[in-house]
């Protein structure tokens, strides 16, 4: 079985620096993990980790039944039997693409006639028939890309590490080479753990999407969970650009701390109560004509204070995406119908506010009741 388990993993660097703090995680066989996370949250030291690059400082790394590392043990990389594609430099110039994707087979010491028939079943599967003798240098990012892809795949690992391996690449190639990604790791079964910065592509991709911060992992789940029942004010403004705000919540509803507005309880959504924090999600914000709020609709409060002013507008295909100033709180708006002029006055109508714990105090043990979806 081709599975991962990361158990109680902590990483320390030499600097003092944190890697990784308590991670536990199992990644099943064949299924497709994506990690995200802000710059320094981790995923390249996780991913790193379990490639062999990186020795734990305590826990465990698991490849099916077999510990790789901790316990005492430890694999080196290159016997750990994993195909691994990194961003960029992963191509050889002085070799042709041939010779690239057959040095794995070289290394373990296949024979010539079975190396010659793998490099080329597997240049067939990444598309580049033909292209065995070429030069990597007269090949575009995306032809390269998939020469890594190839060697990475040749020698049928059965865990494939890629760190930001699309990244480097422009759309609409990135686009294209993600949807080839995803059928030909379905198609051979493979187990995959990829890092990215690019929240869209890991939940387009993965099955499940891991979000890390401080090197401790802030949620695991698929990806209409995190979107719809995040598990943390953080993780909804990272994963979806919700505005977080801090404040109390009574009985009659939320009331934020320093800025004009309130949310009736009807539309609070989420068990916290007291010190809180309130994540508004984009999709939830309604823009609409400015004036007195209605019964039942979130708004700021305070003399002249009910209509917030469009600071940026930009055309979205799934919406258009919208800041507004509203009483001083920066506020994004994801709205299909209207799309209005930087500088205007606008109305804000609030669906739905998520509450947490506020920041600091312990992480819910439950996602946001049911009704909560989006
Ligand atoms: N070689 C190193 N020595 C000391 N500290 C390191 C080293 N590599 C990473 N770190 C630290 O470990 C933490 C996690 O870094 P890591 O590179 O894993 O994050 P990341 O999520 O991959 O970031 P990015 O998206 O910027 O690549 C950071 O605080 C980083 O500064």
């Amino acid at each position: 079985m081709a599975s991962v388990t990361l158990s109680s993993l902590h990483l320390q660097y030499p600097s003092g620096a944190v890697g990784l703090e308590d991670i536990d995680l199992t990644v099943g066989h064949g299924e497709f993990v994506a990690l995200v996370g802000a710059s320094g949250s981790g995923k390249t030291t996780l991913l790193r980790t379990v490639a062999g690059f990186l020795s734990p400082t305590s826990g465990t790394v698991r490849l099916g039944d077999r510990v790789v590392a901790g316990d005492g043990v430890f694999v080196p990389a290159e016997s750990r039997h994993l195909g691994m594609v990194f961003q960029q430099h992963a191509v050889w110039p002085h070799m042709n693409v041939a010779r690239n994707v057959e040095y794995p087979l070289r290394r373990a010491r296949v024979g010539r006639a079975e190396r010659t028939e793998r490099v080329e079943r597997m240049l067939e599967l990444v598309g580049l028939g033909g292209y065995a003798k070429r030069d990597p240098a007269t090949l575009s990012g995306g032809q390269r890309q998939r020469v890594a892809l190839a060697r990475a795949l040749v020698a049928e690992p059965s865990v494939l590490l890629l760190d930001e391996a699309l990244s480097a690449l422009d759309e609409p190639l990135r686009d294209r080479l993600r949807l080839e990604l995803q059928s030909l790791t379905r198609s051979l079964g493979l187990t995959v753990l990829h890092v990215t910065h690019d929240r869209d592509e890991a939940l387009a991709l993965a099955d499940r999407v891991v979000v890390l911060d401080g090197g401790r992992i802030q949620q695991i789940g698929t990806p209409p969970e995190l979107v719809s029942e995040p598990a943390s004010a953080a993780v909804a403004r990272f994963l979806s650009d919700a505005t977080v705000v801090a404040g109390t919540r009574t009985a009659t509803g939320f009331r934020a701390d320093g800025f004009p507005v309130d949310v009736p309880a009807a539309l609070l959504s989420g068990a916290a109560t007291g010190d809180v924090e309130v994540a508004i999600l984009p999709e939830d914000v309604d823009l609409v004509a400015p004036g007195p709020a209605a019964d039942g609709v979130a708004a700021s409060a305070g003399p002249g204070a009910e209509s917030a002013v469009v600071v940026s507008s930009l055309y979205g295909r799934s919406g258009n995406d919208v800041i507004l100033d509203w009483g001083g709180l920066t506020l994004r708006s994801r709205t299909a119908d209207h799309r209005p002029v930087v500088g205007e006055r606008v109305g804000v109508s609030i669906r739905r506010a998520l509450v947490f714990p506020s920041a600091g105090a312990a992480v819910p043990s439950a996602a946001p009741a049911a009704g909560a979806r989006v």
